[in-house]
Parts: C-alpha cells; structure tokens; sequence
C-alpha cells in the first residue's frame, strides 16, 4: 500500500494563529513530540522570519535525528542563506521556497509579470539545490491561478532541480473536486511530474481544508500538509490528525497509509493547544472532549450493547480517555443503572424507575449531571422503605419588608389526596416547615438542620440534613435539589416518612 508522507507545519503556519508566539524550548517540545509522533517532515519555521525564528530552526534541526527539519523561505537569496544557516547541522535538511502564482498576487501583492515569476522560480530554485539536498517548492495561492500557467511554473520548478512540488489553497477557495482537478491536470500535463512528490497544504476558509487534502490524496498525492489541531493563519490549516485518522480508518477507500504512531494523537493535540492557548473545541473531531463521549439515551443503549453502534474508532487508537456516557436529560435507563453499578449502587429495576425519575426532574434543571449529582440522589432515597407523603411542589413568596409566606402541595399516599397547605415563618425555610406541620398530623420537634453543596458551579445541587425528634425517637431525613428551598421541603417529608415508618414498624412489632 502507498505511503502518504506527513508534513508538519504547526510550528510555522500554525505559529502564524493571531496571538500565538511559542518560546524556543516549547518549540523544541513540541518538536520533539511530532517526531515521537512519526511525522515524516517538521516545518520549523520561517528562518528569514528573525533571529530568533533562525535559532529555533537551528535548536530543532540539532536536536531531531529521525525526522527532516525545514524552513521557510521566500524566492529571495538572502532566505535562502538564512535557511541553510539553521539547518546546515541538521540529519535531513529541507528547503521550502515559495512564490505567489495567481493573477491578484502578482499584480498587486508581487507586482511581478508572468515571466518574472518563472525566472525567479528557475534561479532561486537552482539557488536552494546548490546547498540543499531536498528543495520544496510552492506556488503560493495556487488554487487561484490559471491552470496552464501553473502547468509552466510548476515545469520551471522541476527542471530547476525541486524535489517536492506543493499546491497551495492559501485562502482555502477551492471545492474538493477543483482541487483534485488541479493535481490530476499537472499530471497529465507537466513532463516529468512522476520525478516529483506532489504534496497538498489547504486552508480552513471556508471549512474544507481537510476534505480537500483527503480529495488530493485520491488523486495520487503523496505528501500532505497540515497542522496540529489545525490552527493556522485566519480559519487555520487543515487539522493534521483528521487527515491522518480518515487515512487510517477509512484505508479501504483510500488505500494508503501513514508512518504515524496514533496512540501519540491525543498527546500532541493537548501540548499544541497548552503551548500556543489554542483551545480545541468540544467537538472537534478526533481529539475534542466530546469526540468519544455520548449522551443521548438511543446511543448509550447501543453502546452498551456494542460500541461500534456509534463509534468508527475507539478513542484509545488516539490516545484519548475510554468513551464517556454522559449522564444528561436526554439520557436513557440503561445508561444510568450501568453508572450506578460502576458508582457502587447497584439497584432493582422498581428502584432505578423512582431514581430515574428524580434523575430526569434533575436533568431538565441543571446543565451537567456529576457523579456527584448522583451519588446524593441514590443516598437521598437510600433505606427508603413505604412513601407516606412525597413533595409535588412548593412555592414561596418573600420579600424584604413582607413576612415569608410558603405553599405546599403534598401527596398523601395513604389516601392518595393532594394536600394543599400554605403558612408563615420567620423566614423561608421555617414557612415551609410550619406548612408541613400543619399539613401532616404529628407533632415533631426541630433539632438540627444543616444545609451544604454538594456539587459544584451556580447550579450545583444543595443537600439539606434535618434532624426531627418525637417523643423519644429521632429521625434524619435529606432533600437535594438545584433549589435550597426545595431540598428543605423534600428533607424534612423525608424525615416525617422515616419517623412513620418506624411508628408502623413498631405498631406491629418489628426491630427498629
Ligand atoms: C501563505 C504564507 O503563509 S506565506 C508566509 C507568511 N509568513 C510570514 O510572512 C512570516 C514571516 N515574515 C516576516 O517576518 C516578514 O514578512 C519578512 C521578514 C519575511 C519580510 O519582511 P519585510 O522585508 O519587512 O517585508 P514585508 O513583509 O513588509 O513585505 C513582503 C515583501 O516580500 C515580497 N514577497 C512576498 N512573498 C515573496 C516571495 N515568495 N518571494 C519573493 N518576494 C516575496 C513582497 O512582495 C514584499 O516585497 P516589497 O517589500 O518589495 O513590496
Ligand atoms: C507558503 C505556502 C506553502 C503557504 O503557507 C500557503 O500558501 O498557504
């Protein structure tokens, strides 16, 4: 199977991201990262650039032994001496020359005619071999030039001695199909073209760099070109681990392969994005935190079942955590019985349809359900026996100059009523005590109350412990919600529920 080669260029397109300047030694590691990788080429920098882009390109091409080193460097001489400067020492030097083909570049950007262009290709070109062993060579803004003059420019850089032949879409314009018109018309078109690596390098623009680097690799190109997370000059390049991971996955379509050490993915993508402060987005592909998590009921089950229902690779081939079934309300009853026997809770089927229920209820208030989150659900309804009275809602009304007043709708289970009640306190939480007090028949004492968060963030879940003493038996009772109120409420029915309970157990004679 043909080998695709890999070619980096995070470290010089990639550093041209807006706000992204990486010191030396970071650029070093990460250097040393792609080679770890198996990338093929590493694009280290523009040498011309300045000098410290020069010592970064000298520091790499010293330390890397396995990989080719290269610069960038425009069709100007003194690019070209700046280059051979910080790579004179390196195990695989690479020069990358380049020069702006299309006809807004040359009129307004080069101010260059035509013919101009092909003589500058042909003597810097001539220039570069004459030190370097390898000469790459680009027509910058390729996808915007005529075809046959791209045809003469591409001819001139081959008979000049250039060994790789790169077909920019520098301002990613192109549609997969033109692109791939491009390469195949050069193929039948430039005379010694199969003497040549022809190599893809595209941009984001318009959200197709990675398709149309894949669209080039059908046509028979043999080097592609891209960046770490795809970052890069405006929109970014093409996201090297995409074209690399499509390549490896869909090898039955391509038919080729890489020398890429793909467990080393993940890795790369997380140093890229801490050293250049480039966060990669949730979803993006391969490497983004939801690349491998679930959350919708349909797929958890079926990932349950099997993981290739809903997953094309397995985020270890990457490097990147095991799948995550993230509980949320659009989850399903098979994923969250599965989490709460990997929690340590193991429960009936009667059980996980009341927590489930709780659960959903949760859900529909809060963004992200913790383990956390669940743990206090399970232990909220944990030694739970006979509901005598569940909460259906509460409502409170207060104010700073007005005496808190709360309103509760209870179900009574024994007589399946709604009880409606409503009562002052002194505040809020003692309104809503004296409301249930007034609503259930027994005459309990307050004797401890503690209220804390259990869960993180503005919409963590709120745990409130009440202690209830009647005569001399002494019951706790816990309410968790979003709401503080609410969890009020649902702790201190808890403990009414408790305290009837053991009076049942009693009644007929039962051990505490
Ligand atoms: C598509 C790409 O990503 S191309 C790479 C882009 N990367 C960079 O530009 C990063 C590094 N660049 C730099 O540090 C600076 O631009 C330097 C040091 C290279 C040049 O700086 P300056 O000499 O101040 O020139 P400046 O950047 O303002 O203008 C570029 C000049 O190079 C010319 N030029 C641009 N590309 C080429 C080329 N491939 N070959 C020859 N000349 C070129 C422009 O026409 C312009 O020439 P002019 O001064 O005669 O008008
Ligand atoms: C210099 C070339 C390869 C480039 O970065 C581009 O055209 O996008």
């Amino acid at each position: 199977m043909d080998q695709i080669q890999i070619f980096d260029t995070t470290l010089r397109d990639g550093e041209q991201s807006p706000g992204v300047n990486l010191s030396t030694e970071e650029k070093i590691e990460i250097a040393l990262q792609l080679e770890r990788l198996g990338i093929d080429i590493i694009e280290a920098g523009f040498a011309a650039a300045s000098p410290g882009d020069l010592y970064s390109i000298q520091q790499i091409a010293n330390r890397l032994k396995e990989v080719s080193v290269c610069s960038l460097s425009r069709c100007v001489k003194s690019d070209i001496d700046k280059a051979w400067e910080a790579l004179r020492e390196a195990a695989y030097p690479r020069l990358h020359i380049f020069i702006s083909t299309s006809p807004i570049h040359r009129e307004y950007k080069l101010r260059m005619s035509k013919e101009q262009i092909l003589e500058s290709v042909d003597e810097m070109v001539r220039y570069g071999k004459s030190r370097f062993p390898i000469v790459q060579f680009s027509a910058e803004d390729a996808g915007r030039t005529e075809i046959d003059y791209l045809c003469a420019v591409v001819d001139q850089a081959i008979r000049a001695g250039a060994d790789v032949i790169n077909i920019p879409d520098t301002v990613g314009y192109l549609y997969p199909d033109e692109y791939a018109e491009i390469f195949i018309q050069l193929q039948k078109r430039v005379p010694n073209i199969d003497r040549v690596i022809l190599s893809a390098h595209c941009h984001d623009d318009l959200g197709m760099a990675v398709v149309n680097s894949l669209a080039a690799v059908r046509t028979g190109v043999r080097q592609i070109e891209g960046t770490i997370n795809g970052i890069g000059e405006r929109a970014g390049n093409a996201a090297l681990e995409e074209v690399i991971m499509a390549i490896k996955t869909r090898e039955d379509f391509f038919q080729k392969k890489t020398s890429i050490r793909h467990s080393e993915i993940a890795r790369t993508s997380r140093l890229v994005s801490k050293f250049t402060g480039m966060f990669v987005q949730k979803n993006k592909a391969i490497v983004g935190d939801n690349a491998f998590a679930h959350e919708s009921g349909i797929h958890q089950d079926g990932m349950l079942k099997n993981k290739e229902t809903y997953e094309i690779m397995t985020p270890e081939t990457v490097g990147m955590d095991e799948s995550l079934l993230v509980l949320g309300k659009h989850s399903g009853r098979h994923a969250f019985k599965k989490r709460l026997e990997e929690l340590g809770y193991p429960q009936s089927d009667e059980q996980i349809n009341v927590l489930f229920t709780r659960f959903k209820e949760l859900a529909d208030r809060k963004k992200e359900i913790t383990e956390e989150d669940i743990i206090a659900l399970v232990e909220e309804k944990i030694g739970e026996g006979k509901e005598f009275y569940t909460l259906e809602s509460v409502q409170i009304s207060y104010g700073s100059h007005s005496v808190p007043t709360a309103s509760l709708r209870v179900r009574d289970h024994s007589s399946d009523q709604l009880l409606e009640e409503a009562a002052c306190g002194n505040g809020s939480v003692d309104a809503i005590f004296k409301t249930v007090d007034r609503m259930i028949d027994e005459k309990v004492e307050l004797i401890d109350f503690k209220i804390h968060s259990v869960t993180h963030g503005k919409d963590a879940l709120g745990e409130v412990s009440v202690q209830l003493e009647q005569e001399e038996i002494q019951v706790r009772g816990r309410g968790v919600s979003t709401d503080i109120l609410e969890a009020c409420a649902r702790a201190y029915l808890d403990a009414i529920n408790r305290l009837l309970r053991r009076k049942e157990r009693k009644t007929v004679g039962c051990a505490n």
